[in-house]
């Protein structure tokens, strides 16, 4: 078997190499294989199982139908230069399709996130810097070494290398097939539980006072809604290790997307409910998500406490703002737009929201990065009009918002591709976190409420840091 493995990828790397334009041309290697024995594979474990890559590893898995994707080390890795947040997204396109021209590729399955993927995120604001993201770009996608890719019953693994002089056919197809060995070694571990020793709000009553000039500047009808976030930093007693807290998220934020992007020392790590936009075989699916309420104790607060928030005007109105917005950005690309008339509820362990979602068909000539390009950031993360409310969230709100609020995710040769909103997260930095939490600011907004509901919004990382139980 393992014999069979070898000699098919020493033919496949040899015909490559044959087909190269010329020695001294850069090109890639990308050649996927399909792992057998889906079910003795653990994410976590691969994870766990991976500490050589520690700093270069990328984790990803989508809620409801779970697609895994575990990007290793990096063959290729782009950081964008351009400041402006349209021109950025439209950079990481021509550069990918130019990357895409000189990869040879070997992948008979064609499975979505499998064959070269490009992974990684954006900053919120493609103008800001700080010493807290230093790791950071503000563009940042990476071709990984190796990709896991777990779809329900099926597993892949793509392995990207360099073909120039320093290639050792041998040694690749040996390492190849050592991590088709590793995907599937057992988890060995047990953690013992993170104590939090200090947890600091960063300016909270700052915040608030921020909140009550977002309300003026709202009636003076200058914008219309606007979000501010704002920090909680939090030390433990050690190291924070970033495959416990992906253990906890995994276990206890299923209806979310869960992700750990590590740069260098930090992780950015968490469990974001909000989908930006996924596209499947040109099938587009983008999510309204605003308007939110805490979980009743009882079945019967539950439903009471959801019933409440789908009444509720001034969560309706927070909603409303991200459909317009969206369905607008979606139509600008796509045909056969589907949206609901109004919105559902949308239960997570610690808190329910308001959701729409928004469906279409990619019309050809479009590619998934500019839907992000038009999306980002939607009300749901800026506010109404875009750039009043960004100026506001510039001026007034007083945090490096970093990668917090905005999309990160994949994208691969076959033109699909997901991104999410990177919310209910935080960045880890040896034994402290930041954690972020933001909410819509509109015209009946009450800063001390407002405050609660970000309060509630922290919690599915400090759960997941062992902070709660
Ligand atoms: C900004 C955040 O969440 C956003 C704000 C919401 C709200 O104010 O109701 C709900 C979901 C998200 O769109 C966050 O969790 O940090
Ligand atoms: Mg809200």
């Amino acid at each position: 078997m393992i014999q069979t493995k070898q000699q098919r990828f020493t033919e496949s790397i040899n015909e490559a190499i044959g087909q190269r334009a010329h020695e001294d041309t850069p090109q890639l290697f990308s050649y996927t294989e399909k792992i057998a024995g889906v079910d003795q594979i653990s994410p976590i474990a691969v994870f766990q199982n991976t500490q050589s890559f520690k700093g270069s590893r990328i984790f990803w898995t989508s809620p409801e139908d779970e697609v895994t994707l575990i990007g290793l080390g990096s063959v290729y890795s782009f950081n964008g230069t351009e400041d402006t947040n349209s021109n950025r997204f439209k950079q990481v396109h021509s550069n990918w399709k130019k990357m895409l021209n000189s990869i040879y590729v070997d992948n008979p399955y064609k499975h979505p996130g499998t064959g070269p993927v490009f992974m990684g995120g954006f900053s919120f604001n493609p103008e800001e810097s700080s010493q807290l993201w230093r790791n950071y770009s503000n563009t940042q996608m990476t071709l990984p070494e190796y990709l896991i890719t777990i779809d329900k019953n099926e597993a892949f693994l793509t392995y990207h290398v360099w073909l120039d002089k320093e290639l050792d056919i041998e040694d690749s197809s040996c390492a190849f097939v050592k991590m088709l060995e590793t995907i599937k070694r057992e988890t060995k571990h047990a953690h013992n539980p993170l104590a939090i020793m200090n947890q600091q709000a960063i300016n909270a009553d700052e915040w608030k006072r921020t909140v009550k000039k977002a309300t003026g500047t709202i009636e003076n009808n200058v914008m219309e809604k606007v979000v501010l976030a704002r920090e909680l930093r939090v030390s433990f007693n050690r190291n924070i290790p970033v495959s416990y807290v992906l253990e906890n998220l995994l276990e206890q934020q299923k209806q979310s997307y869960i992700f750990a992007i590590e740069s260098e020392d930090d992780c950015f790590i968490g469990a974001t409910p909000e989908r930006l936009v996924k596209v499947e075989n040109r099938h587009l699916l983008s999510t309204c998500l605003a308007g939110t309420s805490p979980r009743g104790k009882t079945l019967k607060e539950d439903e009471r406490l959801g019933k409440q928030l789908l009444d509720d005007d001034k969560n309706r109105m927070e909603h409303a703002f991200v459909v317009d917005m969206i369905k607008q950005a979606v139509e600008a690309c796509s045909v056969k737009v589907q949206v609901p008339e109004s919105p559902v509820l949308y239960k997570l362990r610690n808190l329910q929201h308001l959701y729409t979602p928004v469906q279409g068909v990619l019309k050809e000539g479009h590619s998934i990065l500019e839907v992000v390009r038009r999306l980002h950031p939607t009300p749901a993360m800026g506010g109404v009009p875009r750039d009043k409310a960004l100026t506001f969230i510039q001026q007034e709100e007083n945090l490096s918002r970093g990668w917090y609020s905005a999309p990160i995710g994949w994208m691969d040769a076959m033109d699909n591709g997901e991104f999410a909103v990177a919310i209910r997260s935080g960045l880890i930095q040896g034994d402290e976190a930041s954690l972020f939490a933001g909410c819509g600011i509109v015209r009946d907004s009450d800063a001390e409420k407002e405050f609660q509901e970000t309060e509630i919004k922290f919690l599915p990382m400090l759960m997941a840091l062992g902070g709660l139980q």
